[in-house]
Protein backbone atom coordinates (compact mmCIF):
# COMPACT_ATOMS: atom_id res chain seq x y z
CA UNK A 1 0.00 0.00 0.00
CA UNK A 2 1.26 3.84 -0.90
CA UNK A 3 1.11 6.68 1.15
CA UNK A 4 0.18 9.51 -0.82
CA UNK A 5 0.59 12.96 1.29
CA UNK A 6 -0.68 16.08 -0.26
CA UNK A 7 0.97 19.51 0.90
CA UNK A 8 -0.37 22.86 -0.20
CA UNK A 9 2.37 24.92 -0.26
CA UNK A 10 6.43 24.77 -0.89
CA UNK A 11 6.88 25.32 2.75
CA UNK A 12 4.82 22.16 3.38
CA UNK A 13 6.68 19.88 0.91
CA UNK A 14 9.57 21.17 2.54
CA UNK A 15 7.99 18.87 5.99
CA UNK A 16 7.57 16.22 3.57
CA UNK A 17 11.02 16.29 2.30
CA UNK A 18 11.67 15.29 5.82
CA UNK A 19 9.58 12.58 6.32
CA UNK A 20 10.12 11.14 2.90
CA UNK A 21 11.19 7.93 3.86
CA UNK A 22 7.83 7.40 5.16
CA UNK A 23 5.83 8.52 2.24
CA UNK A 24 5.78 7.27 -1.41
CA UNK A 25 3.96 10.09 -3.30
CA UNK A 26 4.08 14.03 -2.89
CA UNK A 27 0.70 15.38 -3.68
CA UNK A 28 0.18 18.79 -5.12
CA UNK A 29 -3.25 20.48 -4.25
CA UNK A 30 -4.59 23.63 -3.26
CA UNK A 31 -7.19 23.17 -0.73
CA UNK A 32 -8.92 26.35 -0.83
CA UNK A 33 -9.76 26.17 -4.11
CA UNK A 34 -11.50 22.67 -3.62
CA UNK A 35 -11.23 19.23 -2.60
CA UNK A 36 -8.99 18.27 -5.65
CA UNK A 37 -7.88 22.13 -6.21
CA UNK A 38 -5.33 22.57 -8.53
CA UNK A 39 -2.08 24.32 -7.59
CA UNK A 40 -0.34 27.11 -9.74
CA UNK A 41 2.10 25.34 -11.67
CA UNK A 42 5.53 27.59 -10.57
CA UNK A 43 4.33 26.23 -7.20
CA UNK A 44 3.95 22.56 -8.52
CA UNK A 45 8.03 22.81 -9.70
CA UNK A 46 9.17 24.32 -6.69
CA UNK A 47 7.96 21.29 -4.68
CA UNK A 48 9.21 19.04 -7.63
CA UNK A 49 12.73 20.57 -7.03
CA UNK A 50 11.85 20.78 -2.80
CA UNK A 51 11.52 16.44 -2.84
CA UNK A 52 14.01 13.70 -3.17
CA UNK A 53 14.09 13.38 -6.75
CA UNK A 54 12.74 9.56 -6.17
CA UNK A 55 9.58 10.52 -4.54
CA UNK A 56 6.90 10.92 -7.31
CA UNK A 57 5.34 14.48 -7.57
CA UNK A 58 1.42 14.24 -8.09
CA UNK A 59 -0.65 17.13 -9.42
CA UNK A 60 -4.44 17.97 -8.63
CA UNK A 61 -6.23 19.15 -11.75
CA UNK A 62 -8.86 20.07 -9.72
CA UNK A 63 -12.32 19.46 -9.26
CA UNK A 64 -13.03 20.16 -12.92
CA UNK A 65 -15.90 21.19 -15.02
CA UNK A 66 -17.42 18.76 -17.82
CA UNK A 67 -14.72 20.74 -20.37
CA UNK A 68 -12.86 18.42 -22.19
CA UNK A 69 -10.92 21.01 -23.65
CA UNK A 70 -9.73 22.73 -20.40
CA UNK A 71 -8.96 19.73 -18.54
CA UNK A 72 -6.79 18.45 -21.19
CA UNK A 73 -5.23 21.62 -21.17
CA UNK A 74 -4.77 21.95 -17.33
CA UNK A 75 -3.69 18.60 -16.80
CA UNK A 76 -0.90 18.79 -19.70
CA UNK A 77 0.23 22.21 -18.06
CA UNK A 78 0.40 19.63 -14.50
CA UNK A 79 3.01 17.32 -16.75
CA UNK A 80 4.86 20.05 -17.81
CA UNK A 81 5.07 21.60 -14.03
CA UNK A 82 7.01 17.77 -13.29
CA UNK A 83 4.12 15.93 -11.76
CA UNK A 84 3.97 12.79 -13.23
CA UNK A 85 0.92 11.08 -11.55
CA UNK A 86 -2.14 13.82 -12.74
CA UNK A 87 -5.07 13.40 -10.79
CA UNK A 88 -8.46 15.00 -11.90
CA UNK A 89 -11.78 15.34 -10.23
CA UNK A 90 -15.01 14.74 -12.11
CA UNK A 91 -16.76 17.38 -9.91
CA UNK A 92 -18.73 18.41 -12.73
CA UNK A 93 -19.46 15.28 -14.48
CA UNK A 94 -23.16 13.69 -14.07
CA UNK A 95 -22.87 10.90 -16.61
CA UNK A 96 -19.83 8.38 -17.01
CA UNK A 97 -20.05 9.45 -20.58
CA UNK A 98 -19.39 12.94 -19.95
CA UNK A 99 -16.24 11.65 -17.45
CA UNK A 100 -14.74 8.74 -20.09
CA UNK A 101 -14.94 12.08 -22.24
CA UNK A 102 -12.79 14.38 -19.88
CA UNK A 103 -10.58 11.80 -19.28
CA UNK A 104 -9.51 10.49 -22.53
CA UNK A 105 -8.37 14.26 -23.59
CA UNK A 106 -6.49 14.46 -20.49
CA UNK A 107 -4.70 10.50 -20.83
CA UNK A 108 -3.95 12.04 -24.77
CA UNK A 109 -2.71 15.70 -23.45
CA UNK A 110 -0.59 13.94 -20.68
CA UNK A 111 0.66 10.97 -22.35
CA UNK A 112 1.68 13.06 -26.25
CA UNK A 113 3.98 14.76 -23.49
CA UNK A 114 5.06 11.61 -21.13
CA UNK A 115 4.25 8.50 -21.83
CA UNK A 116 4.95 7.03 -18.72
CA UNK A 117 2.66 9.53 -16.63
CA UNK A 118 -0.04 8.39 -13.98
CA UNK A 119 -3.26 9.40 -14.78
CA UNK A 120 -5.71 9.22 -12.18
CA UNK A 121 -9.70 9.64 -12.80
CA UNK A 122 -10.85 10.49 -9.45
CA UNK A 123 -14.32 10.36 -8.51
CA UNK A 124 -16.05 11.25 -4.83
CA UNK A 125 -17.38 9.26 -2.02
CA UNK A 126 -19.99 11.93 -1.47
CA UNK A 127 -20.74 12.11 -4.91
CA UNK A 128 -24.93 12.11 -3.69
CA UNK A 129 -24.20 15.53 -2.28
CA UNK A 130 -22.83 17.01 -5.23
CA UNK A 131 -24.71 15.37 -8.17
CA UNK A 132 -21.41 13.81 -10.28
CA UNK A 133 -20.74 10.15 -10.73
CA UNK A 134 -21.29 7.37 -8.86
CA UNK A 135 -18.18 6.19 -6.66
CA UNK A 136 -18.76 2.67 -8.05
CA UNK A 137 -18.47 3.94 -11.84
CA UNK A 138 -15.31 5.40 -12.06
CA UNK A 139 -13.28 2.05 -12.17
CA UNK A 140 -14.99 1.36 -15.60
CA UNK A 141 -14.21 5.50 -16.28
CA UNK A 142 -11.03 4.82 -15.84
CA UNK A 143 -10.78 1.69 -17.91
CA UNK A 144 -12.42 3.27 -21.04
CA UNK A 145 -10.16 6.89 -20.87
CA UNK A 146 -7.20 4.61 -20.47
CA UNK A 147 -6.04 5.95 -17.64
CA UNK A 148 -4.33 4.31 -15.47
CA UNK A 149 -6.07 4.40 -11.71
CA UNK A 150 -9.42 5.57 -10.29
CA UNK A 151 -9.22 7.17 -6.68
CA UNK A 152 -12.12 8.62 -4.24
CA UNK A 153 -12.06 11.19 -2.23
CA UNK A 154 -14.49 13.56 -0.53
CA UNK A 155 -15.61 16.74 -1.65
CA UNK A 156 -16.87 18.10 0.79
CA UNK A 157 -14.60 18.59 3.83
CA UNK A 158 -16.91 19.03 6.47
CA UNK A 159 -15.42 16.19 9.16
CA UNK A 160 -17.38 13.41 7.60
CA UNK A 161 -15.01 10.68 5.92
CA UNK A 162 -14.52 8.36 3.07
CA UNK A 163 -16.42 5.47 4.87
CA UNK A 164 -19.81 7.83 5.73
CA UNK A 165 -20.36 8.09 2.06
CA UNK A 166 -19.00 4.85 0.74
CA UNK A 167 -19.38 2.45 3.22
CA UNK A 168 -16.35 -0.14 3.50
CA UNK A 169 -18.06 -3.10 1.74
CA UNK A 170 -18.32 -0.66 -1.36
CA UNK A 171 -15.16 0.42 -1.22
CA UNK A 172 -14.17 -2.72 -1.35
CA UNK A 173 -15.79 -3.29 -4.21
CA UNK A 174 -14.16 -0.20 -5.91
CA UNK A 175 -10.96 -1.66 -4.94
CA UNK A 176 -12.10 -5.14 -6.71
CA UNK A 177 -13.47 -3.49 -9.90
CA UNK A 178 -10.55 -1.17 -10.61
CA UNK A 179 -8.23 -4.14 -10.33
CA UNK A 180 -10.36 -6.14 -12.66
CA UNK A 181 -9.42 -3.62 -15.20
CA UNK A 182 -6.05 -4.10 -14.19
CA UNK A 183 -6.01 -0.27 -12.70
CA UNK A 184 -4.64 0.92 -8.99
CA UNK A 185 -7.13 1.81 -6.97
CA UNK A 186 -6.59 4.94 -4.39
CA UNK A 187 -8.37 5.79 -1.41
CA UNK A 188 -8.59 9.23 0.66
CA UNK A 189 -11.28 11.20 2.43
CA UNK A 190 -10.27 12.45 6.07
CA UNK A 191 -8.71 8.83 6.60
CA UNK A 192 -7.61 7.93 10.06
CA UNK A 193 -5.15 5.58 11.38
CA UNK A 194 -8.32 3.81 12.61
CA UNK A 195 -9.31 2.87 8.84
CA UNK A 196 -6.26 1.68 7.67
CA UNK A 197 -6.90 -1.69 9.01
CA UNK A 198 -9.96 -2.02 6.69
CA UNK A 199 -7.96 -0.29 3.82
CA UNK A 200 -5.30 -2.93 4.05
CA UNK A 201 -8.13 -5.79 3.98
CA UNK A 202 -9.33 -5.01 0.79
CA UNK A 203 -6.18 -4.52 -0.76
CA UNK A 204 -6.58 -0.71 -1.62
CA UNK A 205 -2.93 0.25 -3.69
CA UNK A 206 -3.08 3.97 -2.53
CA UNK A 207 -3.87 5.47 0.94
CA UNK A 208 -4.19 9.60 0.17
CA UNK A 209 -4.12 11.48 3.60
CA UNK A 210 -3.67 15.14 4.58
CA UNK A 211 -5.96 16.16 8.06
CA UNK A 212 -4.56 13.34 9.49
CA UNK A 213 -0.93 14.24 9.57
CA UNK A 214 -1.32 17.61 10.10
CA UNK A 215 -1.02 19.22 13.46
CA UNK A 216 -4.11 18.77 15.26
CA UNK A 217 -5.56 16.83 12.66
CA UNK A 218 -6.75 20.12 10.64
CA UNK A 219 -6.23 19.94 7.51
CA UNK A 220 -6.86 23.60 6.88
CA UNK A 221 -5.09 25.82 9.71
CA UNK A 222 -2.47 22.96 10.45
CA UNK A 223 0.44 22.59 9.03
CA UNK A 224 1.94 18.38 7.60
CA UNK A 225 4.25 17.26 10.74
CA UNK A 226 6.82 14.52 10.08
CA UNK A 227 6.53 12.85 12.86
CA UNK A 228 2.89 12.55 12.53
CA UNK A 229 3.82 10.92 8.57
CA UNK A 230 6.23 8.77 10.05
CA UNK A 231 3.59 7.47 12.70
CA UNK A 232 0.95 6.90 10.25
CA UNK A 233 3.26 4.91 7.56
CA UNK A 234 4.33 2.76 10.39
CA UNK A 235 0.75 2.02 11.29
CA UNK A 236 0.03 1.38 7.93
CA UNK A 237 3.10 -0.73 7.41
CA UNK A 238 1.80 -2.59 10.48
CA UNK A 239 -1.65 -3.56 8.88
CA UNK A 240 -0.39 -4.48 5.71
CA UNK A 241 2.12 -6.99 7.46
CA UNK A 242 -1.10 -8.27 9.24
CA UNK A 243 -3.02 -8.52 6.52
CA UNK A 244 -0.07 -10.42 4.55
CA UNK A 245 -0.19 -12.65 7.20
CA UNK A 246 -3.69 -13.68 7.21
CA UNK A 247 -3.67 -13.99 3.16
CA UNK A 248 -0.73 -16.64 3.82
CA UNK A 249 -1.97 -18.92 6.20
CA UNK A 250 -5.28 -18.95 4.32
O1 LIG B 1 -5.61 13.10 -1.73
C1 LIG B 1 -5.72 13.15 -0.50
C2 LIG B 1 -6.43 14.26 0.18
O2 LIG B 1 -5.65 15.38 0.29
C3 LIG B 1 -6.99 13.84 1.47
O3 LIG B 1 -7.10 14.89 2.40
P1 LIG B 1 -7.79 14.60 3.80
O4 LIG B 1 -7.12 13.39 4.38
O5 LIG B 1 -7.56 15.81 4.62
O6 LIG B 1 -9.22 14.35 3.48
Amino acid sequence: MLLLISPDSVEEALDCAKAAEHLDIVDVKKPDEGSLGANFPWVIKAIRDAVPADKPVSATVGDVPYKPGTVAQAALGAAVSGATYIKVGLYGCTTPEQAVDVMRGVVRAVKDYRPDAFVVASGYADAHRIGCVNPLALPDIARRSGSDGAMLDTAIKDGTRLFDHTPPDVCAEFVRLAHEAGLLAALAGSVKAGDLGELARMSTDIVGVRGAVCEGGDRSAGRIQPQLVAAFRAEMDRHVREHAAVVATS
